[in-house]
């Protein structure tokens, strides 16, 4: 009982903190073990919280807008959604026990006797302890909070929003911010080495070199996986690696092709390269209908053999290639469901049990707000052989789009729908109110997804008090030339004829853009194309800076660093094409010109040179020769 009780109070000062903290600074209470007398509430005013029909208060309802409390009540952060995974764990709780737990409540606002509107509290339950599957160590907001013994501290007003946004994030499960978000790490394969070798063979004299490539490391691709509906699994395993190429060998035996990984997202995935501080990366991909497949990363090509380097010149060639080492990157996956129709409203409004009496759909349906944590889908079938995927998405309040409750997490997802279906809780103190704000809210987060059609359906007519108010909330929509519904989902009465409606502007906006309807799946190829025309940028193309202090040359290129890397220093032959190519790409003549002197170091890659000015090369009077013992750490 007493649990309930912190509960429900950290619910309602949550609320009042979510109002005053943009205008003021505030006093909070950081010591998550605060006496529960702390545990400051705001007043409610009794008419919400009386019963409808003998079932569990409706607290969380849009205020009535003229009411004298309505700035302090009905937001819930999602810091506070432990507290409603709790209450989700417990849908047993009687209404007789929140009946109890509000007198309760009252009696302790009252002896407390603060100003409630400045506090915030950050207990969220101090009788169970969280299961940690399903909340990660720093999911709760009250964590980083308690290091002030005396359990205060006093915000300024410019911190006030990140805060917000930490909290923001903080209080959000893993399993919820995991559903449709995931950062994954993929790296093709390096390519094999090239070895050296020589046809040793009896009755032929001077067989030749014989030394075979390395395999090409494996590719990293992505496809879509239709029996994937959100990217929870990578939540598990986030690294994808494609398999090293096998190194060559003698007889002229090319090492065999790495591994391909293959990272499989559910349809509608928007791929991403990973942002720097804040700042989302490019898209690089839009993987929507099953079938469509992306090469992501190619491997790293393999290292020649000195078979391969035979030539006029150089019959017998010492020197082979290391494999090209495969490219790597972190990408941040975003999945965008692809229904047909959004269903939205304000929490307990009936969303669930709608798209549960139209379609096989099974979403867990209960009397307290926020019962739907994730988007469901469900399918609805049409007696024409046609068929629509409806989302049924978590209920919006006032203040969504700041990030209050959990339906703006999930509104994007209403972004690639046809047509939305507004389901208004009939039975709520105020529908016409309800009506607005949620409508509000859509235009806030996105003017593109308050555009799209709708169709409002009034919900819980079996109830008197919504019967009551219907007449006046169909006058006033149609006033503003909106007809709407009216259905009793729970008894299915009216569903029917709310979803043909929907399906008849589906079907209209599937009419307008015939070309969408249907299309191959599509392999997509340009990140690796990208990718490509990085890894072979030409070698001669470089930039030098110099470091007057340590006397050192920095010289950067993707085409020379390539080089180097692939390089295999052990052979003696690497030194003398290395320097080859030096002089051949103009680094050499560019450090000359630069002034570069006897003792200066070098560094290209990851090797470290000495410059020596030696009156003996042919060409310039000067060349770069490698210092043994000098070299960096090389793989
Ligand atoms: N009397 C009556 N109750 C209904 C009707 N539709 C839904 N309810 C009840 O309203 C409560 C909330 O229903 P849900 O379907 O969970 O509401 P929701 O909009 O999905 O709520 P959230 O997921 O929390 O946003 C449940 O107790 C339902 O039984 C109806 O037509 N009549
Ligand atoms: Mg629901």
């Amino acid at each position: 009982m007493a649990s309930v009780s912190s509960l429900s109070m950290c619910f309602f000062s949550a609320h009042a903190q979510a109002r005053s903290n943009k205008h003021r600074k505030q006093l909070v209470p950081k010591n998550p073990n605060a006496k529960k007398s702390n545990s400051i509430t705001t007043p409610r005013p009794q008419s919400l919280f009386s019963l409808s029909g003998g079932q569990a208060t409706t607290y969380t309802r849009l205020p009535p807008k003229d009411d004298e409390f309505s700035d302090s009540f009905a937001e819930i952060k999602l810091s506070d959604l432990a507290t409603l995974m709790h209450m989700q764990k417990k849908p047993s709780s009687s209404s007789e026990d929140k009946i109890e737990n509000d007198a309760e409540l009252s009696d302790t606002e009252e002896d407390a006797g603060f100003d409630y509107g400045k506090f915030e509290l950050f207990e969220v339950s101090s009788d169970e302890e969280i299961d940690g599957d399903e909340f990660e160590e720093d999911d709760l907001a009250l964590e980083n909070k308690g290091e002030d013994e005396l359990g205060f501290e006093y915000k300024g007003e410019g911190e006030e929003e990140q805060e917000d946004e930490r909290e923001k994030e903080k209080g959000v499960p893993a399993v919820m911010r995991c559903f449709d978000r995931a950062k994954i790490y993929v790296r093709s394969g390096d390519g094999g080495n090239g070895v050296v070798a020589f046809r040793r063979e009896k009755f032929v004299p001077l067989g030749g070199p014989s030394g075979g490539d390395g395999g090409r490391g494996g590719n990293v691709y992505m496809e879509v996986d239709s029996s994937m509906n959100s990217l929870l699994p990578f939540r598990n395993s986030i690294h994808f690696r494609a398999g090293r190429g096998s190194h060559g060998q003698g007889s002229k035996m090319n090492g065999a092709k790495g591994d391909d990984a293959v990272v499989k997202v559910p349809p509608g995935t928007v791929v991403r390269a990973a942002g720097k501080d804040g700042v989302p990366g490019d898209i690089l991909l839009e993987l929507l209908h099953p079938g469509d497949r992306a090469l992501l990363l190619p491997g790293g090509r393999g290292g020649r053999g000195n078979a391969s380097f035979k030539s006029g010149a150089n019959k017998v060639p010492r020197i082979a290639e290391d494999g090209e080492e495969g490219p790597e990157m972190w990408l941040e996956l975003e999945l965008k469901l692809v229904a047909d129709i959004g269903i939205v409203g304000a929490p307990n409004a009936g969303k669930s049990t709608f798209l549960s009496v139209i379609s096989a759909a099974q979403p867990n349906i209960a009397n307290y707000p926020f019962t739907t944590l994730l988007p469901n889908l469900g399918v609805v079938s049409f007696d024409y052989d046609a068929s629509i995927v409806v989302a049924d998405l978590p209920g919006l309040l006032e203040g969504a789009h700041r990030g209050f409750g959990l339906g703006h997490e999930f509104l994007r997802h209403t972004e690639r729908c046809s047509a939305l279906v507004h389901i208004v809780d009939g039975s709520s103190p105020q529908p016409d109110y309800e009506y607005d704000a949620v409508r509000l809210e859509l235009e806030m987060f996105s003017p593109e997804i308050a555009e799209k059609p709708y169709i409002v359906a009034f919900n819980k007519m079996d109830l008197p008090e919504a019967f009551e108010k219907w007449e006046s909330f169909r006058e006033n929509l149609e006033s503003r030339g909106i007809r709407p519904f009216c259905i009793s989902a729970i008894n299915r009465e009216g569903t029917r004829e709310l979803i043909n409606a929907a399906y008849e502007l589906v079907r209209q906006r599937i009419e307008d853009a015939k070309e969408e309807v249907w299309r191959d799946p599509v392999q997509f190829s340009h990140v690796a194309e990208m990718v490509k025309k990085q890894r072979t940028a030409p070698i001669n193309e470089f930039e030098i800076s110099h470091d007057a202090t340590s006397d050192t040359w920095h010289i950067e290129g993707a085409g020379l660093q390539r080089f180097v890397q692939m390089t295999n220093w052990k052979y003696m032959d690497s030194d003398k094409r290395f320097q080859h190519v030096l002089e051949a790409c103009g680094v050499n003549k560019t450090l000359i010109k630069r002034g570069v002197k006897e003792g200066d170091t070098v560094i290209v890659g990851e090797m470290e040179m000495v410059w020596h000015d030696s009156p003996t090369s042919s060409g310039p009077n000067r060349k770069l020769a490698i210092e043994s013992g000098r070299w960096a750490d090389w793989k």
